[in-house]
């Protein structure tokens, strides 16, 4: 009998279902009506669960702790995604009108037809879709004014570049590529395999926390997808729960790469503090952020991607957030207050007076274990990394202060703990190096160079969409990518000045930089 028939021969035992572990009813129905807010910070200790709330049945059913695959799972993860559930018709209406407004896709409309909004971010809003030929569901990122910042458009194009060439079971498929005029300039819409959810609403969709099998199922997908990333030197830096897609099965995808980088060593470096001050204040979300873009410390790579690992890692076991810190200076207090003070060394690296003080005088009240660091109330005696210390040793490395000590993602993958707990798997194909190629062309381009790229790498929408000739100026294999040959020169963008400010309230959503 395989792990799965015995689970849910066990279910069937006690009377649960397995989707059970994602959403109760109950549950379900009020992460319709109000699906988490990843923006919304709750008070510590607000997901936690009283003591012992776990009931028999299900101590019973995490007893059986199977570790093979999660992929003849049925995941309930359609529960939390924002639904038309038609309870109010005006309301539906105004949604179906936000949609066609948001999503005017010119002639790319014969060949999808949306359905509903299901997602946005800070720079792109998200909707299910239906490919007209194939009726395949799919969906539609529209990134807006993608050209009218250097901002936007470099955030596009690493994206689109990023993912272009990228074919892997653990990062999200992009199917085609396409641009249409918006009000501000090139209007940019990326064509995905749709998901049907994030981790994010899983992890909270339901009152009780991951059971430790799908946790693991969850990290090794992970540390796959970054595995092939990191080989080629690619950074993503933003990684957190809502940058991760699920589906039903148990699949997880890395999505979102706005903010990743080629983060090749040997590549130029920017010695220039300026750019350093702004790159470290604009990379990945506050409590996944690694110490080095806190402290503003002279070069990061993809280690800042292995802390937000140990970070995503902790929110699955504690269903809170592991440092949630809502400004620069609290998440640097928060973290001291976790994990301690940093060694000296790394201290006498941080170029602000201020923040160098802040943590030098940091005196640590509490003497936090790892064992108390990961104790989630809600899970009574199944403590997942309490007294395991395999388990202890994985998630101290993920929390090297020191980017250059911290765990890179081969020596996660052969650490005792993953080794233990994963599948051995065969080494997967590498990433083609024009990705790295081409994300390394974007990070030196000057505005008006980024917008020519942007029309160089995506098509138009403008024009007959069947007639436009597929490959770019390199040669690409990707539907969406075409060189400019259609001869459509379109009106001259607004100035950089004029419309920083109309896209400055956006960016701000995710940069809290003036506290600091
Ligand atoms: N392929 C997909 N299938 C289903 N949902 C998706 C897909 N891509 C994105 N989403 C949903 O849309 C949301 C926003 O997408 P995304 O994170 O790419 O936008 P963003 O503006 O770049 O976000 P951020 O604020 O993190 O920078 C995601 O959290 C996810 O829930």
């Amino acid at each position: 009998m395989t792990w799965i028939q015995e689970l849910v021969q066990k279910c069937k035992g006690v009377g649960l279902k397995i989707n059970d572990f994602f959403f109760t009813g109950k549950e379900k129905e009020k992460s319709i009506m109000s699906p988490p807010q990843e923006n919304q910070r709750s008070p510590l200790g607000a997901y936690l669960q009283p003591i012992g709330s776990s009931t028999t049945q299900e101590k019973k059913l995490f007893d059986s702790k199977p570790r093979t695959t999660l992929h003849d799972i049925n995941l309930n993860t359609e529960g939390s995604m924002p639904k038309q559930v038609g309870f109010n018709r005006v309301l539906d209406g105004l949604k179906k009108r936000q949609l066609q407004h948001d999503f005017q896709l010119q002639k790319a409309a014969e060949t999808y037809k949306p359905v509903q909004n299901i997602g946005a971010g800070a720079f792109g809003i998200v909707c299910e879709a239906v490919e007209t030929s194939s009726g395949d569901k799919v969906a539609i990122k529209k990134v807006a004014h993608a050209s009218a910042t250097p901002t936007l458009a470099r955030r596009t194009l690493r994206e689109i570049r990023v993912l272009r060439y990228i074919n892997h079971p653990n990062i999200v498929t992009l199917r085609d590529i396409f641009r249409t005029k918006g009000s501000l300039g090139i209007d940019v819409f990326l064509v995905m395999d749709l998901m049907s959810n994030n981790l994010h609403h899983v992890i909270y969709g339901n009152d009780n926390p991951l059971p430790e099998f799908i946790i693991v199922q969850f990290l090794e997908q992970l540390l796959r997808g970054l595995e092939y990333l990191h080989a080629a030197c690619i950074a993503h830096r933003d990684l957190k729960p809502s940058n991760l897609l699920v589906n039903e099965d148990g699949t997880l995808r890395i999505a979102d790469f706005g903010m990743a980088k080629c983060a090749d060593n040997s590549a130029k470096k920017h010695d220039d503090e300026d750019h350093c001050y702004y790159m470290t204040q604009h990379v990945a979300t506050l409590p996944y952020r690694a110490p080095e873009l806190l402290f503003v410390l002279p070069e990061h790579s993809t280690a800042v991607d292995m802390w937000a690992v140990g970070c995503i890692y902790g929110e699955m076991i504690l269903r809170r957030e592991f440092i949630p810190g809502r400004s620069v200076q609290r998440q640097i207090v928060m973290m001291l207050e976790t994990l301690g003070q940093p060694p000296q060394y790394v201290i006498d690296k941080i170029r602000c007076d201020r923040t160098r003080k802040l943590v030098q005088d940091y005196k640590k009240t509490t003497n936090s274990e790892w064992d108390d660091l990961f104790h989630c109330n809600a899970r009574a005696e199944e403590q997942l990394v309490r007294g395991d210390c395999d388990a202890i040793d994985f998630v101290k490395q993920l929390f090297q202060y020191d980017a250059e000590k911290r765990i890179n993602i081969q020596n996660a993958l052969r650490h005792p703990y993953v080794e233990r707990m994963i599948e051995r798997q065969p080494p997967q194909a590498k990433c083609p190096f024009k990705v790295k190629r081409d994300m390394m062309q974007v990070e030196d381009l000057s505005h008006e160079a980024l917008i020519d790229t942007l029309r160089r790498d995506v098509r138009s929408a403008e024009e007959p969409y069947a007639e436009i000739p597929s490959g770019d100026s390199t040669g690409s294999h990707s539907s969406g990518m075409s060189a400019d040959t259609s001869g459509d020169i379109e009106p001259p963008i607004a100035s950089h000045e004029q419309l920083v400010e109309d896209v400055a309230t956006q960016i701000s959503v995710c940069e809290p930089t003036s506290d600091w």
